[in-house]
């Protein structure tokens, strides 16, 4: 799998922004050109509220942040860089224009990717030079929460442009999707244009207002849909006969006169300013950013639930998450120094999620043991128990847990744990984790376990294999040198 070693981004706006922070989260380093006035002051805000997202996303080592360089002229922007994204306003001839200013400045090898919503790329690279390293690689907004990108070649596209595209998405945390041939507006478009032309139509014929279509969405099929899709959800809605049984019942009614599809709504100024006014109201005077926070804060609270679904293996884009966070844990939860191991090993870096919070206003209980199991998690890693290693049939099983709750975590908090080793023998590993509040190093909470070594297919305790022992020997002996723990040995109810 090859990876992108420096991104150009031309064009900063909401698709650009969020393009730059993908990369730059990723740790690559992304030159940008945008005569935007304001351009640093945009991306600056999309890159904040992306920074905030990763937070609350992922508890996985990220690599150091990219470094993000604002340049003058496009060509002095895409020197170096090996993915070039256009993402310029939606007009044929101003992507032209630029899409061969980038062909004529990018050294020969580079990628270039445009975020077109519906251009056809054989449009697009009529006039390069190299057009067989032109495609288009449309994304959604979020572009730094939401992974999927449709990969379209055009007439000149090559082979291997497509196939070293599609692979250079996965360390970025996005999934490609091939789609064979070049059609205006792609898959997602076509379907989402469908949606909106009906949606147009019911607010002009005043069936409902803006609201109202909204809920209709977000309390029923959108819900369906994030985890789904449309086949898969309408198999169901088939019954125990599934999809041939839905087509037979609902099949008959693609007859009826349901759809305004081909008779498309006239945007004039009247229809403008209703649409305009109900959604004012919708918005309640939220802005644009509180709103892209919310819907960011929901975004990350339905990839965390997909990545526990499905018996814990994750589920569609959650499993994605959960392949990435195995990348990153694999690239940077490596081994610590001696000078690490001298302290309490600091192993998980993470922010208080909105769907962490109770009706208190803070961390709730579960959520507490859900990082100190990430700690322990990591702790293992860091000794060789790893994904494979667990797959191959041994592991560490929690057997006993005792958490004190001493502080006050809240919404957004940046909050750190760190694990001091007590003892260990070939069997058990004596714990005692710590939650720190990250800004000022006190302690929130604390939680001492007792995990043993077992081999998974027995159903029995087992003796952990050299290896492992050897990984966690030079952890307990510097530990054996550090002071006890306040409030280690602790029972419920216990007298000072
Ligand atoms: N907004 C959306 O929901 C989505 C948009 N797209 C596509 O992404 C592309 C960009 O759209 P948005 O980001 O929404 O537009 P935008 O208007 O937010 O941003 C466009 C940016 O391009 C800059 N720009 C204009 N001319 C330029 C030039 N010659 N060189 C460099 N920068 C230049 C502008 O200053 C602006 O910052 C379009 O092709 C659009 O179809 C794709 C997916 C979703
Ligand atoms: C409105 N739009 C056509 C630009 C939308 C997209 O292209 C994808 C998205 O993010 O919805």
């Amino acid at each position: 799998m090859t990876k992108i070693n420096k991104a150009a981004c031309i064009g900063g706006g909401v698709i650009g922004g969020g393009w730059i922070a993908r990369f730059l989260l990723a740790g690559i380093d992304v030159d940008v050109f945008d005569p935007h006035p304001e351009a640093t002051r945009i991306v600056g805000e999309v890159l904040a509220n992306a920074e905030k997202a990763y937070a609350m996303l992922t508890g996985a080592p990220l690599p150091a942040r990219g470094k993000l360089t604002f340049r003058e002229t496009l060509e002095e922007a895409v020197a170096g860089a090996d993915w070039i994204q256009e993402s310029v306003p939606e007009r044929l001839d101003l992507k032209r224009r630029v899409l061969t200013q980038i062909d004529a400045a990018a050294k020969p090898n580079a990628l270039i990717g445009s975020s077109t919503s519906g251009l056809l790329p054989t449009d697009l690279q009529r006039d390069m030079r190299h057009p067989e390293r032109l495609f288009v690689a449309h994304p959604y907004n979020p572009v730094y929460l939401l992974p999927l990108v449709e990969i379209v070649g055009g007439e000149k596209t090559s082979k291997e442009t497509i196939k070293t595209a599609m692979d250079r998405l996965p360390p970025i945390g996005m999934k490609g999707v091939h789609i064979a041939k070049e059609i205006e507006a792609f898959v997602g478009d076509r379907l989402l244009e469908a949606l909106w032309r009906e949606a147009l139509w019911l607010i002009k014929d005043d069936i409902c207002t803006v609201e109202t279509l909204d809920d209709v969405i977000r309390y029923s099929f959108g819900l369906r849909w994030a985890q789904m899709g449309l086949f898969q959800t309408y198999r169901i809605a088939g019954g125990e006969a599934g999809m041939r049984h839905f087509l037979a019942q609902f099949g008959p009614a693609l007859q009826w006169n349901w759809t305004k599809l081909m008779d498309v709504v006239d945007l004039d100024d009247a229809l403008v300013e209703k649409i305009g006014q109900q959604s004012d109201e919708q918005a309640a005077g939220l802005s644009i950013r509180e709103l892209e926070r919310i819907r960011d804060e929901n975004l990350v609270g339905i990839l965390q639930t997909l990545k526990g679904s499905h018996g814990g293996k994750g589920w569609g884009a959650g499993k994605l998450l959960k392949d990435f966070e195995q990348s990153l844990w694999a690239a940077g939860g490596g081994d610590k120094s001696l000078g690490e191991m001298a302290q309490p090993l600091r192993l998980i870096e993470t922010k208080v999620s909105p769907a962490w919070v109770d009706y208190n206003g803070h961390m709730t209980e579960h959520r507490y043991l859900q990082v100190f199991g990430d700690t322990s998690d990591a702790l293992l890693r860091l000794i060789g128990v790893d994904f494979a290693y667990v797959e191959a049939g041994h592991s560490y099983y929690t057997v006993e847990t005792h958490i004190r709750h001493i502080g006050e975590a809240k919404l957004g908090q940046a909050i750190h744990s760190t694990c001091q080793l007590l003892s260990a023998d070939e069997k058990r590993l004596h714990v005692f984790h710590t939650i720190h509040d990250t800004a000022t190093g006190d302690v929130i909470a604390t939680a001492e376990h007792m995990l043993l070594h077992v081999d998974a297919k027995a159903g029995k305790a087992a003796p952990a294999p050299k290896e492992v022992l050897g990984k966690i020997r030079p952890i307990a002996e510097a530990h054996a040198k550090l002071p006890l723990p306040d409030g280690i040995g602790r029972h419920v109810g216990q007298k000072r």
